[in-house]
């Protein structure tokens, strides 16, 4: 058996501060039998022993904005306790931690937002020119090979965890990636809920995010879940990330962790526009600390830009992500409507 080389389980720090210290470490076992493979900086994965393995492959995803840290806390910490032999899974879990120069400067991203760039879309335009783009490109194929390994029929999951930019009236919340007829699963809402996540956003159109990319490409019940507000490291009331952290680790670790959900007891939404910024001139008619899920009456002028502006649609129409800063092209505001499952499986 090899020995663990991580220090104190440290693995987030050595990928940050040291990443030439993981090139050459090959595949290695802990005195559990749990099989440790760093991909590389921020890339590693865990298997149980196959007799211990209960048929999971899930993926936890952090960081993919730099200054989304509670994710990456939660992530870290899990890392710590399994190198640790703190905790034991029964299923294998591949954690990446997305966007490691951004965690250094404290900001959604260097050059280029990743969450967009998934399906492909780093090498379109002028092509895989920048660090973002390389890799989004990277975190692709780890999620491909791990689930490559994934025999037929076994349960594919990947939860992109990340922090919203503003307050929330819901303040934990997930968007449900557009399955292009598949069922809504029940099953996923129940683990959802037991994060502490009961607003769900239903997308209705493909998206260039990490979640839609596991969703559509590899058939995986995939999820952006959006914990709480962007807060800097060590600034987090780490008590308000408990059940999530608590329903990760039982998932991970139980051999069928299935916690069941009434779905009338979640508030359930419906994308009605995707509103992208198109001129520099782009305004929001709203204050900036207006929180999410706000919601408005049929008409109200919600945004504009030279030319165009955008309103409410119907009465009760909130906002979701609102940011008139973005790039031109990007989205700069969701809007959702209440909503209720029709297409559902177990
Ligand atoms: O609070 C915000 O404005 C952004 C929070 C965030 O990063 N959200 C994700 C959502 C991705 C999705 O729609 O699945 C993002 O904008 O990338
Ligand atoms: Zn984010």
């Amino acid at each position: 058996m090899t020995a663990n080389p991580i220090k104190d389980g440290e693995f987030l720090h050595q990928s940050r501060r040291a990443p030439d210290s993981l090139e050459a470490i090959s595949p290695f076992t802990l005195s559990n039998q749990t099989r440790v493979s760093i991909d590389a900086p921020g890339i590693i994965r865990f298997d149980p022993p196959a007799q211990q393995h209960a048929g999971k492959y899930v993926v936890l995803s952090c960081g993919v904005h730099g200054n989304e840290t509670a994710p990456i806390e939660i992530c870290d910490d899990l890392v710590r306790d399994i190198l640790l032999e703190r905790l034991t899974l029964r299923h294998s879990v591949l954690f990446l931690f997305g966007n490691l120069p951004a965690m250094d400067i404290a900001e959604r991203f260097v050059e280029e937002n990743m969450n967009r760039l998934f399906s492909g879309a780093h090498s379109e335009g002028e092509g895989c020119v920048n660090a973002e783009r390389q890799r989004a490109k990277q975190l692709e194929a780890a999620v491909s090979d791990f689930f490559a390994d994934a025999p037929d029929h076994s349960t594919r999951l990947h939860y992109d965890l990340h922090t919203a930019i503003r307050a929330s009236k819901n303040e934990k919340f997930a968007v449900y990636p557009y399955l292009h007829g598949r069922p809504h699963s029940l099953g996923q809402l129940g683990f959802l809920a037991a994060c502490g996540v009961k607003t769900i956003l239903l997308s209705e159109s493909p998206t260039t995010t990490f979640s839609y990319y596991s969703s559509h490409v590899h058939n995986a019940h995939a999820f952006t879940v959006e914990l709480g507000k962007v807060r800097p490291f060590g600034q987090n009331d780490m008590t308000r990330f408990a059940d999530a952290r608590k329903a990760i680790t039982r998932l991970t670790s139980e051999e069928d962790y299935a916690p069941q959900v009434a779905p009338e007891t979640l508030d359930i939404y419906r994308v009605n526009q995707v509103i992208n910024r198109q001129q520099e001139a782009f305004e929001l008619h709203f204050d900036d600390d207006t929180p999410n899920f706000t919601d408005y009456a049929k008409g109200t002028v919600l945004a504009s830009e030279p030319g165009r502006q955008y309103e409410a649609q119907q009465d009760g129409e909130a906002i979701v992500f609102p940011n008139a800063r973005v790039a031109i092209g990007q989205r700069a505001l969701l809007t959702v409507v209440p909503t209720t499952l029709e297409h559902t499986d177990v």
